[in-house]
């Protein structure tokens, strides 16, 4: 066939982080603490009730309602409502999505249009700049900023306030957050969300709000939906992930809650791509939200199971990163650990790579030559930006504790020069 075959919007979004590092990591039969997976299985209720709803009769392997399985968007209702305070319909407010992915995707292809400016705050999952691409937005970037050189946690980088109200223009349709932040681990303060509220309603602004790391938050932060604030329910888009909530990541059912009159209309994408979810999966997340709900707060919920697990881990990470003379930035909350590896000076040696950023070099140069995996950081930022923050990888630590200790002894192999 001479003539092109590709529609003009597949081009420049082909690369793509996760095709080429999860690849790189198998292929290297690497420790894995690149992509953002547990390696252990969810936790018993939450298998069971997949069992349960698989063995729930010939309805759970058939189709069901294409905007979500009635008793998960009741679930999502009533545990939201009482989260937010919100009075959430289920019918109207919640739309079921494959993954908070395909959510994202909805909001995008059904709110941004040619032209349209999306202020996306760095880093930023990198989905966000491919997606507004697609449907011929304008992404408008602004990072984060560590206040003080050298900072130790994910709480030192904000937002200025005079940067990001610069970037607010007529043609601004909306703007992207994501609390806890991936791959930082930021958890945005109240303050810090008012400040961007305020903006959004001064300029008639929309609100995605990529909160897919909600219960993941350690040392006393709070996780605070942006949609609570005054003035925001009826602008802000809030994704979820019943993957990252309930560690069962390829069940890929997502959610996304919003005010009626902005669903319709993400309905409307959905019904022409996708149009319906897994049906045992969906039955089997809404029976882990009624236990929730009724466990809310408890010792026994796994809403705090979770996050004092991952706060195990995260300190064992740490520690592993520091005894070997990396300095991460601890993360207030969600899965993910950045190092500054600017101090660290490797010989890669490899003419493959000499193009390619310095942490794009470092992590295929620790994948392929010491077989621990990783993620470069400079992938969650604009073009115009990566250069700024190319000396950060990332580091997963909701893993078993088997593959912490794998990673730590590579580590300990490597720094001690064998
Ligand atoms: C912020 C954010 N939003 C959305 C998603 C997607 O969620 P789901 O799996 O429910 O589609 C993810 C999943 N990320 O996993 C890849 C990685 O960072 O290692 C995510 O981190």
């Amino acid at each position: 066939m001479s003539r092109r075959i590709h529609a003009r919007r597949t081009e420049g979004i082909d690369k793509n982080v996760w095709v080429e590092f999860t690849q790189l990591a198998a292929d290297y039969k690497a420790v894995n603490l690149g992509q953002g997976f547990p390696d252990f299985s969810p936790p018993k209720f939450v298998q069971e009730a997949f069992c349960d709803a698989v063995n729930g009769g010939a309805q759970m392997h058939q189709y069901t309602r294409a905007f979500g399985h009635p008793r998960l968007v009741q679930s999502l209702a009533t545990f939201f409502s009482r989260v937010t305070g919100h009075e959430i319909d289920p019918l109207e407010d919640v739309l079921v999505t494959v993954g908070a992915y395909q959510a994202l995707f909805c909001a995008f292809q059904a709110l941004i249009d040619e032209g349209d400016e999306v202020i996306i705050v760095e880093p930023f999952f990198d989905c966000y700049q491919t997606m507004v691409k697609m449907v011929g937005g304008k992404e408008v970037y602004v990072p984060l900023r560590p206040k003080v050189e050298g900072s130790l946690s994910s709480a030192d980088w904000t937002l200025s306030a005079e940067e990001l109200a610069s970037k607010f223009t007529p043609r601004t349709k909306a703007i992207v957050i994501n609390t806890p932040n991936n791959p930082l681990g930021k958890v945005y303060k109240t303050e810090e969300l008012q400040m961007i509220a305020d903006l959004c309603i001064k300029h008639d602004v929309l609100c995605i709000s990529d909160e897919v790391y909600e219960w993941l938050t350690y040392d006393g932060n709070k996780h605070v939906k942006i949609a609570s604030l005054p003035g925001m329910w009826e602008r802000t888009i809030t994704i979820g992930s019943g993957g990252k909530t309930f560690s069962a990541t390829g069940w890929k059912v997502g959610w996304v809650i919003s005010s009626g009159h902005i669903i319709k209309h993400m309905k409307t994408i959905f019904q022409n791509c996708v149009y319906h979810c897994p049906t045992a999966a969906q039955e089997a997340v809404a029976r882990a939200f009624e236990r929730e709900y009724e466990l809310f707060g408890s010792p026994e919920s796994y809403f705090q199971q979770l996050p004092a697990m991952l706060h195990h881990r995260r300190g064992k990470l740490a520690s592993c990163l520091q005894s070997v003379g990396l300095q991460p930035i601890m993360p207030e909350g969600g899965y993910f650990m950045i190092v500054d590896i600017s101090s660290v000076k490797v010989d890669f040696n490899d003419d493959s790579t000499k193009d390619e950023s310095y942490d794009y070099r470092f992590v295929k140069w620790l994948t392929k030559e010491k077989g621990l995996a990783t993620i470069p950081v400079s992938a969650f930022y604009s073009p115009e930006h990566a250069k700024e923050f190319d000396k950060y990888i990332r580091f997963c630590f909701v893993k078993e504790e088997a593959t912490l200790d794998a990673a730590e002894q590579i580590l300990r192999k490597w720094r001690q020069g064998k």
